[in-house]
């Protein structure tokens, strides 16, 4: 233990909110806080510990800085993949800084600095003008433009849209420090056939509307980035009939008269009730494994309901209804809400809380397009995100799907029909679905595996006891490793050639694939499961 309070003090520098986002900063240029650190450190003693001129344009010095060795011994300096604390480097964290890899293909340019322009583009706008930056156009007109690389414009760092481009057409220039003059003839062949290769890297899709950015980490740029609005929860469309006052919620379907975490209390509370007198979450914030295991059983216990008419087949033909192709009936959460008197903090207060993982869209090579994967480890029961998007009925979303000219992926909207067996003769305003292919939320790219996918949807009431209307809530499993992608099944039935959207041809990859025109695959003997969504 030193006694030294100098070196007490530049511990703490090396470990406080700052420091931490200037690895976190450098990270997504894939340089791990290992690297930076002792980086950081000299730059804190030489700058007297100046912060504003360590974070000034986007870590500029702090990046020179790391690079400057670099140039004059570069063996000694090839890039590394970046290295979680503690943690050993996972194989697809390796691939994500493909143009920096020291194999030797690329050993070479391991060994240069980044341009100004990748250094502008590639990190965290904010930090220099204190100031957060959202472009307009980088929400609803679309995220991407469909331009070749080699056209696409240099964006500003204020711009939303990061590029981060092995090409550069402004080496010599670059701050002076390294000259394409002074790389071999090898170098500079790299480096030109490495001109066609760009990164693509957006610091946060949300638009800051979410506790935790979203970053999107493309390395092809093969694939365009669809035109959508994030919103970070549901918005009613048109017709839909969401029915949320205070006056719906009775006094016994809420606590209130409970104070602080409701999941401290000697004997739970009324909130509880939904879920048989215990709580779905556990302290630790994570779903409780009993109440997991049977939601990931439910399609087994095949406890489906019929209608007798059913809203889906009556909005594809009014006249003439199909017979209802039955309904899972699902277990729900239900999390405490404004009656209450519990307070934010709250164990049961989860999913309203929204995102708090670090999530990242990024482009999977499996021709399933845009999928979503974790930074961080998950474990099981973990809360990943909402499935979040326009609220329709039923009616609405077949419209749209009829009238729609676009060829768009179109991402597969859920039926909110978890509690169509309590009701009788339900509406046309109050059969809703959720559709993210316009406005949504990041659950949006996630990506659907047949049966054996590390996520699950479950029901979640919030706001209103009308179950007409609740959240889906995407929840991990089984432990889930960062960088593995994340899946959930969305419920398709691949043999059913009525639905309006046509199904796609499955890739998951899982032995259970139930798409059966998937060669190789057990699909035409896998059962489907699940009856969820995707009608
Ligand atoms: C909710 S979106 C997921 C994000 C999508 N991958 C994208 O790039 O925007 C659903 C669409 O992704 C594609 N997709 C999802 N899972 C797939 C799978 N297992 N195999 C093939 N395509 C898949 C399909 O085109 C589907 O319509």
């Amino acid at each position: 233990m030193t006694t030294d309070p100098r070196a007490a003090k530049s511990y703490d520098a090396m470990n406080d909110s700052r420091a931490i986002k200037a690895y976190d900063a450098m990270k997504n240029l894939g340089i791990s806080k290992e690297e930076v650190k002792p980086v950081l450190r000299n730059l804190l003693k030489v700058y007297d510990k100046n912060w504003e001129l360590i974070e000034d344009d986007n870590y500029r010095t702090l990046i020179d800085a790391y690079f400057e060795p670099m140039e004059e011994k570069p063996e000694e300096h090839k890039r590394k993949a970046p290295v979680e604390d503690n943690d050993k480097p996972p194989k697809t964290q390796q691939k994500c800084i493909k143009p920096f890899q020291t194999s030797s293909s690329h050993k070479l340019l391991s060994q240069r600095r980044l341009s100004d322009d990748e250094r502008m583009s590639s990190l965290p706008s904010m930090a220099a003008r204190g100031k957060k930056s959202y472009s307009a156009a980088a929400s609803s007109a679309g995220l991407y433009s469909k331009e070749p690389s080699h056209q696409r414009k240099n964006m500003s760092s204020d711009h939303h849209q990061k590029k981060i481009t092995t090409h550069n057409g402004s080496l010599g220039a670059s701050n002076g420090n390294l000259s394409i003059k002074s790389l071999s003839k090898g170098s500079r062949q790299a480096l030109a056939e490495d001109k066609k290769k760009s990164v693509r890297y957006v610091d946060d899709i949300t638009k800051g509307s979410e506790n935790v950015k979203v970053s999107l980490l493309d390395e092809t740029e093969s694939e365009d980035f669809p035109k959508f609005n994030y919103i970070p929860g549901n918005v009613i469309y048109q017709c839909a009939n969401v029915n949320i006052s205070l006056a719906r919620i009775a006094d016994e379907g809420c606590c209130a008269d409970c104070s602080g975490d409701c999941l401290s209390l000697s004997f739970p509370c009324a909130c509880s009730q939904e879920t048989g007198g215990e709580f779905a979450y556990s302290s630790n914030g994570l779903l409780k494994e009993k109440f997991l295991t049977d939601c990931i059983n439910e399609p087994q216990a095949h406890h489906y309901v019929y209608c007798k008419e059913c809203p889906i087949e009556r909005s594809k033909n009014e006249s003439k209804p199909e017979p209802c192709r039955g309904h899972l009936v699902r277990k729900f959460i239900k999390e405490c809400w404004r009656k209450c008197g519990c307070d934010m903090q709250c164990g049961n207060r989860v999913v309203q809380r929204g995102l708090s993982r670090k999530l990242q869209v990024f482009l999977t090579d499996q021709g399933k397009g845009w999928g979503v994967r974790s930074l961080e480890d998950l474990p099981m029961g973990s809360f990943v995100c909402e499935y979040a998007g326009e609220i329709l009925t039923n009616t609405e979303l077949y419209d749209r799907i009829v009238l729609s000219t676009s060829n768009d992926r179109h991402t597969y909207p859920v039926t909110l029909d978890a509690d169509w067996g309590s009701e009788v003769g339900l509406k046309d305003e109050e059969a809703l679905c959720l559709d993210a292919t316009h406005n949504g939320n990041v659950a949006r790219f996630i990506n659907h595996r047949c049966n054996d996918a590390n996520l699950i949807d479950i029901p979640v009431e919030v706001e209103t006891p009308d179950r007409h209307y609740y959240h889906l809530a995407l929840f991990t499993k089984r432990n889930v490793s960062a960088y593995e992608e994340l899946t959930w099944d969305y419920g398709i039935d691949f043999d059913d050639h009525t639905h309006p959207i046509k199904a796609f041809k499955c890739c998951c990859g899982s032995a259970h694939c139930r798409d059966k025109k998937q060669k190789g695959t057990k699909s035409a003997k896998t059962k489907k499961l699940k009856h969820t969504n995707a009608h």
